[in-house]
C-alpha cells in the first residue's frame, strides 16, 4: 500500500516537473518572440528614420527639375476627342469607363512652329530653336507622336547640343592653379567663388581667394563672409587700390602656402570696357611674372535670368579676356534657361557648373540630360 502511495506521489511529482518544464519552455519562447518582435520593430524604425533623413536631405537640395521652370510644351489644347468606344452591352450596363487613350499629334509644320515658339520663349534664340526642331523633324515629319514622345525627342535633341560642352573645371597638376573669375556685376561671381572654394576645400584642396574687385567694399566684405563659411583665407586690399598688385601678392601667398587653387575675383564694370580690359590684362601680366602659364582658367559667370543678353556678355568678355569656360547662375526658378542651349550652340565654350540657389551647396556639375529634361518638363 505504502509502495502504491509512493509511486502515486512520484507520478504526481513527475507530472509537476513536466508542467513546470513546459511552462518554462513556453516562457522562454514568449521571451524569444518578444525579443524578435522588438528587433524587427527596431529595424523598421531605423529604416523609417533613414528614409525620413534621406527625404529631408533631398528636400534641402532641390533637383533641377524642381527648381527650374520648364517650358513644357503644352500641347493638350488640341487633343483629339477620344474615339467613341464600343463598350458592349455589359460595359454599358455596368457603366465601365472607356480605356484611356493616348493623344497623338502629327509632327507637321504647324506643330513644329508651335515648338519653335516655345523654345524661343525659353530664350533659346531663333537659330538654335530652329536647329532643335529641324533635328526633331528629321525622319519623323508627318509621324503621329504622343506629348511624352515629343518631350522626350526635344529633350534628346537639346542634350545632343549640350553634351559636348558639359565639362567640369579641368584640374591641372600645376600648383597653385590660378582661376580668374570674370563677369558683370551681380552675375553671381562672388557667390560662385564661395561655392567653388567650399567644394574644393571639401575635396581636400588648399584654396586661397583674392578679392580683386577692390573698388566695391561690399563685394570684398561679401567675399570674406563666403571665405569664412568655406574656411578659406581671403586676401583683400584697401578700397581703390590696384587689383593687379593684390593678385600678385595673392599669387605669392598661394605659392608660399603650397595652395592647390587660387581663385581671383575681378571687377565687373562693363560701362567702361577699355578700363576693365586694361585691368584684367594687367592682372594677367603680373601673375605671369610668377607663373608664365597662369591663369589656367578664366571663368565667365553668367546670370541665366538675363536671357539672350548672356550671348552678348560672352562676346564682350571674349574680346577683353581669354574666357576658357562658363558658369551659369540662377537657373533656379528662371524660365530663360534656354539661353544655355544657345550659348552651347553658338560658342561651344565648356559649361563647368550651374548655380541653382544662394546657399553654399547650390553649385552643381552640369548634367545635359537632367538640364534638358527639366527645361522641357519631361520625366524619364
Ligand atoms: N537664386 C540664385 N541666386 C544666386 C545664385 N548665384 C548668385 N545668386 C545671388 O545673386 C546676387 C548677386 O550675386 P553676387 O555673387 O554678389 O554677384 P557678383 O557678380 O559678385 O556681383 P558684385 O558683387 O556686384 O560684383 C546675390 O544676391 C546672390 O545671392 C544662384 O545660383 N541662384
Amino acid at each position: 500500500m505504502a509502495e502504491e502511495a509512493r509511486a502515486a506521489e512520484e507520478a504526481r511529482l513527475e507530472e509537476e516537473r513536466a508542467e513546470a518544464e513546459s511552462a518554462r519552455r513556453a516562457a522562454a519562447e514568449r521571451q524569444a518572440e518578444e525579443e524578435r518582435t522588438a528587433a524587427e520593430q527596431a529595424k523598421r524604425d531605423a529604416a523609417a528614420k533613414a528614409t525620413r533623413d534621406a527625404e529631408a536631405r533631398a528636400a534641402q537640395t532641390p533637383t533641377l527639375r524642381e527648381s527650374m521652370t520648364p517650358v513644357a510644351p503644352d500641347l493638350t489644347e488640341e487633343e483629339q476627342p477620344a474615339p467613341q468606344e464600343k463598350r458592349g452591352l455589359l460595359g454599358r450596363l455596368m457603366g465601365r469607363a472607356a480605356p484611356k487613350t493616348v493623344v497623338r499629334r502629327t509632327l507637321d509644320d504647324d506643330m513644329l512652329e508651335q515648338l519653335e515658339e516655345l523654345l524661343i520663349t525659353a530664350d533659346m534664340g531663333v537659330d538654335t530653336a530652329l536647329r532643335v526642331t529641324a533635328n526633331m523633324a528629321e525622319g519623323r515629319f508627318g509621324k503621329k507622336l504622343s506629348v511624352a514622345e515629343i518631350k522626350e525627342l526635344m529633350a534628346d535633341e537639346i542634350t545632343r547640343i549640350m553634351d559636348p560642352v558639359a565639362r567640369p573645371l579641368p584640374l591641372y597638376p600645376k600648383k597653385p592653379q590660378v582661376v580668374l573669375v570674370v563677369g558683370v556685376n551681380g552675375s553671381g561671381k562672388t557667390t560662385t567663388i564661395g561655392k567653388l572654394a567650399s567644394q574644393f576645400r571639401a575635396a581636400g584642396k588648399k584654396v586661397v581667394i583674392a578679392a580683386g574687385d577692390t573698388f566695391r567694399a561690399a563685394a570684398v566684405e561679401q567675399l570674406q563672409v563666403w571665405g569664412d563659411r568655406a574656411g578659406v583665407p581671403v586676401l583683400t586690399a584697401p578700397q581703390g587700390s590696384d587689383p593687379a598688385s593684390l593678385a600678385f601678392d595673392a599669387m605669392g601667398k598661394a605659392q608660399a602656402d603650397g595652395a592647390d587653387l587660387l581663385l581671383i575675383d575681378t571687377a565687373g564694370r562693363l560701362q567702361n570696357r577699355s578700363d576693365l580690359m586694361e585691368e584684367l590684362a594687367k592682372i594677367v601680366r603680373v601673375i605671369r611674372k610668377k607663373d608664365e602659364s597662369a591663369p589656367h582658367n578664366t571663368l565667365l559667370v553668367l546670370d541665366a535670368t538675363t536671357g539672350q543678353n548672356a550671348l552678348n556678355q560672352v562676346k564682350v568678355f571674349q574680346e577683353i579676356s581669354d574666357v576658357s569656360g562658363l558658369v551659369m547662375t540662377k537657373l533656379d526658378g528662371t524660365a530663360k534657361g534656354g539661353v544655355l542651349v544657345a550659348l552651347a550652340d553658338k560658342f561651344g565654350l565648356p559649361i563647368h557648373a550651374i548655380g541653382v540657389g544662394e546657399q553654399i551647396d547650390d553649385l552643381q556639375p552640369f548634367d545635359p540630360q537632367e538640364f534638358a529634361d527639366a527645361l522641357v518638363g519631361y520625366e524619364r
